[in-house]
């Protein structure tokens, strides 16, 4: 009886996976043909689209009804889009490596498992492919929740014309990884990037407060690095535990339970409004009383909700102050064109690093 109910019930399946490769069969050809028409329109025509890849994400979370629910239904689709478009074009995206960095996780979350990764061993050298062309995107850190701003990220913009397409937030679950030749009983030094040590610092002082904790250039290398030393244990994600074939020992030791990291993609290209954008700007302006406060005003006056400033010491003279303002919004909304322009006539310098849509996964 079982036995013919399962039987029935794989028949369905079988069914259902040839209608599913049917489907997606489909979709890849009408992907192809998109790829002809955008080749026909423009020689220099653009693949990636963020704000349409955005759009048909946020549909299947809407219409999704469960079971699977709207994450895990997203993530299936981002996977097919990736697929798609790695058709039309195999799209190459610089990251902050070495490989198995959260940032190389972020950048699979962001353009899905199809996308050609490149690892660069700094956030500059990041900036520096895509603007010569060896690769058309790239994805660095810019804030932790725990952590606060990576202002090596904002620095760059600086001296930098790429614009912002995207951004991307991923959830950091740390761990304490050994190798098959760390003597456990024997650990004395902790290896790990100096912002996980920070993310991680309560767990430390908890459970090895006699440790040496020695900050390296990624979490990735504190992995890497281990492999050779028996003494030494590293703290890193499930990506560079994977890649380095090392065991947790201590699982999600991040002292906040919701540490997360926001990324940004960055590319030459200005992206159309989604319909739920953010905008990133940089101005600058002289460090006078009541500086911050007649921008801040400006945003107050059109309701449009801030979602980040930061500021930055300007390298253009010791009295000058730079302010990396997000806003929700795009530079096509009407109101945000008053915004800016009202901001421009209160300022040294106003640069839109771009529009973008909101991050959907
Ligand atoms: O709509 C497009 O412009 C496409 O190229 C198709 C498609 C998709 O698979 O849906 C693929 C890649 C783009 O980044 C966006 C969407």
């Amino acid at each position: 009886m079982t036995d013919d109910k399962l039987k029935g019930l794989r028949t369905k399946i079988d069914k259902l996976d040839r209608d599913i490769l049917e489907l997606i069969s489909d979709r890849a050809r009408c992907a192809q043909e998109v790829a002809r028409v955008k080749q026909n329109e423009d020689a220099a025509a653009v693949f990636y689209r963020p704000e349409r890849e955005a759009q048909v994400l946020r549909r299947v979370m809407d219409r999704n009804d469960g079971p699977l629910d709207d994450e895990e239904m997203a993530r299936l689709f981002r996977e097919i889009m990736s697929a798609c478009l790695a058709l039309e074009e195999p799209v190459r995206v610089a990251f902050l490596g070495p490989e198995g960095t959260f940032t190389q996780q972020a950048a699979m979350k962001h353009f899905g498992h199809s996308a050609v990764s490149v690892p660069m061993a700094a956030i500059d050298e990041v900036f520096r492919e895509v603007t010569a062309g060896a690769v058309r995107y790239g994805v660095v850190p810019v804030e932790n929740s725990t952590e606060g701003v990576i202002s090596h990220t904002l620095d760059s913009f600086m001296d930098s014309s790429l614009k912002i397409c995207g951004e991307v937030v991923l959830r950091i679950h740390q761990h304490l990884l050994v190798s098959e030749n760390t003597r456990r009983d024997h650990i004395t030094r902790i290896y790990s990037h100096a912002q996980s040590l920070a993310q991680c610092r309560k767990w430390l002082d908890a459970h090895w407060p006699m440790a040496e904790r020695v900050a390296v250039s990624s979490n990735a290398e504190a992995a890497k690095r281990i492999k050779g030393e028996w003494n030494s244990a590293a703290i890193a994600g499930d990506m560079a535990a994977d890649i380095y074939g090392l065991e947790k020992i201590s699982e999600k030791i991040e002292d906040q339970p919701d540490n997360s990291t926001r990324f940004l993609i960055i590319g030459h290209q200005d992206v159309p409004s989604s319909g739920a954008d953010k905008t990133s700007i940089v101005v600058s302006m002289r460090n006078q009383p009541g500086a911050l406060h007649s921008i801040l005003e400006v945003f107050h006056v059109h309701d449009v909700d801030l979602t980040r400033v930061e500021t930055r010491p300007s390298r253009s003279g010791i009295w000058n102050y730079v302010f990396f303002i997000d806003f929700e919004g795009h530079t096509d909304d009407p109101v945000i064109q008053k915004v800016l322009e009202k901001l421009g006539s209160r300022v040294n310098d106003l640069r839109v690093l771009g529009s973008y849509p909101k991050g959907v996964l």
